[in-house]
C-alpha cells in the first residue's frame, strides 16, 4: 500500500486519526513532529526557540524525505506544505489527506495545549490569518479533503478508508 499521508492546520486531528487509520489498516504509523524531535533531541519548543524556524524547516523536509513511501501513514506537522519542493512531493501521491478542521474548533481543541509555538491562543487573529493563508496550499498537495470538524475519530478513519478505495 502507497504511504498516506495526513496534512492540514495544527490541531486537525493528524495525529490521532493517524494512530487509529494505521492501527485499522495495520501498517506503521510515522508523525513527522516526532521524527524530528528524534533527530534534533530537543522538543519542537526548544528547536523553534533555540535553532529557528528555517533551521526545524529543514529537518521537517529531511524527515518527510526520509520516511518509508509504502505501508505506512504519515502525520505531517502543519507548516509542512509552506515549501514548493515538500508540496511538489506530496501532490505527486495518491494518498494525501487534507484533515480539514474549522478555526474555531481547532481553537477550541487547543486551548490548553502549549506544544505549538506558532499558535499563540492569545493572538488569536494571527493564528487565524495563517490559517487561512495555508488552506490553498493543502488543497493543492491533497487528494482528499475531510472535515474533521464535528465526527468522531472512528468516523473520519473510516471515512479515508472509503474515500481511498474510489
Ligand atoms: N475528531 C476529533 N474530535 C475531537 N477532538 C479531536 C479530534 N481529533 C483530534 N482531536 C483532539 O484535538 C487535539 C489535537 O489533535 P492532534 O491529533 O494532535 O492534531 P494535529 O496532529 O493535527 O495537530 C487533541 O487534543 C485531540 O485529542
Ligand atoms: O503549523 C506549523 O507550522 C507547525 C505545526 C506543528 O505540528 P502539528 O500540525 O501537529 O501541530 C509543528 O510541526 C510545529 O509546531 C509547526
Amino acid at each position: 500500500m502507497e504511504a498516506i499521508y495526513l496534512i492540514g492546520f495544527m490541531g486537525s486531528g493528524k495525529t490521532t486519526v493517524s494512530q487509529e487509520l494505521a492501527k485499522k489498516l495495520e501498517v506503521a504509523v510515522y508523525d513527522t513532529d516526532q521524527e524530528i524531535v528524534k533527530l534534533a533531541g530537543k522538543t519542537i519548543n526548544e528547536i523553534f526557540s533555540i535553532d529557528g524556524e528555517e533551521k526545524f524547516r529543514e529537518l521537517e523536509s529531511k524527515v518527510l524525505y526520509s520516511l518509508p513511501l509504502k505501508d505506512a501513514v504519515v502525520s505531517t506537522g502543519g507548516g509542512i506544505i509552506g515549501s514548493e519542493k515538500n508540496r511538489a512531493f506530496l501532490s505527486g501521491k495518491m494518498n494525501v489527506v487534507f484533515l480539514n478542521a474549522e478555526f474555531s474548533i481547532i481553537m477550541e481543541r487547543l486551548k490548553d495545549d502549549d506544544t505549538r509555538p506558532l499558535l499563540s491562543t492569545n493572538n488569536i487573529e494571527a493564528a487565524e490569518t495563517l490559517y487561512n493563508s495555508r488552506i490553498p496550499f493543502y488543497r493543492e498537495a491533497a487528494f482528499i479533503e475531510i472535515d474533521t470538524s464535528c465526527k468522531s475519530v472512528s468516523i473520519i478513519v473510516n471515512e479515508i478508508i472509503q474515500r481511498m478505495k474510489k
